[in-house]
């Protein structure tokens, strides 16, 4: 399979559990539930989507022809660096293209696989840390994995609903809505979630508040 990467690059994992970590991000091409195109955005299934992921012609991006191939870009961002090697992969949807091979060979080179994906997919196997984040309107079949990010406020969604689900931890994101006005509201509901119920935490998009990719 011929991989169609977005963009990779080297900075810290900026939300979830994980947050805080040195990682390389591994940003698919690509996404089920919205072309990517502004002027589809208002009819796709996720209409808040943050992220650029069309194409492959992002910092480090292109095709690549073998998962071996892929994995090597991957080790050569982390460096010399000699701890754990964390890799995160994302998208656009990852687990459109992530598939059994190209896990075994990131793993060879060294990394632990952390993945966010919408859910809509099952899970490659071997995958080290899935974070699922659900999406009003889309079926998601995955419902296990290590954290659930709710980007919240979202209409259609029952957050009570999500404990049925199996995960180690459930977080919630304040929706970006790309203003400052606009993000109070959306900060003041996440925080509101987790007042009116401890089981949720709040996760922060903190790559956007240091200025980081
Ligand atoms: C760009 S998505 C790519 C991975 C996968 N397609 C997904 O949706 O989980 C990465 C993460 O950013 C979150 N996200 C996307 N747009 C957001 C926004 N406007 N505000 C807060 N989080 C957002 C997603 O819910 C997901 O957890
Ligand atoms: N620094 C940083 N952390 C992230 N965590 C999840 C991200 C994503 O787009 O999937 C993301 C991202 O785009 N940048
Ligand atoms: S599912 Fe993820 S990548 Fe796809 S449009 Fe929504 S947030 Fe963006
Ligand atoms: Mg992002």
């Amino acid at each position: 399979m011929t991989y169609a990467v977005k963009e990779m690059f080297l900075t810290l994992q900026g939300e979830g559990l994980q947050a805080g970590r040195r990682a390389v991000f591994l940003r698919f091409a690509g996404c089920n539930l919205w072309s990517g195109r502004e002027a589809d955005r208002a009819g796709a299934i996720c209409r808040f989507c943050d992220t650029d992921f069309v194409g492959t012609d992002g910092e480090n991006g292109g095709k690549f022809a073998t998962p071996e191939a892929l994995a090597a870009a991957a080790g050569l961002l982390w460096g010399e660096e000699p701890g754990d090697r964390f890799l995160v992969v994302t998208g656009g949807e990852p687990m459109l293209q992530l598939d059994p091979p190209l896990v075994e060979a990131l793993h060879k080179v060294g990394f632990e696989i952390a993945v966010e994906s919408n859910g809509t997919l099952p899970a490659t196997p071997g995958i080290d840390w899935l974070c699922i984040s659900p999406k009003a309107g889309s079926e998601v079949v995955q419902r296990s994995g290590d954290e659930l990010k709710l980007v919240w406020p979202q209409q259609g969604i029952d957050p009570e609903a999500l404990f049925d689900w199996d995960f180690r931890a459930y977080l919630v994101q304040p929706m970006d809505r790309g203003s400052e006005a606009a993000n109070r509201a959306t900060h003041e509901a996440a925080i509101a979630l987790v007042m009116s119920d401890c089981r949720w935490r709040l996760s922060l998009q903190t790559h956007k508040l240091l200025g980081l990719k």
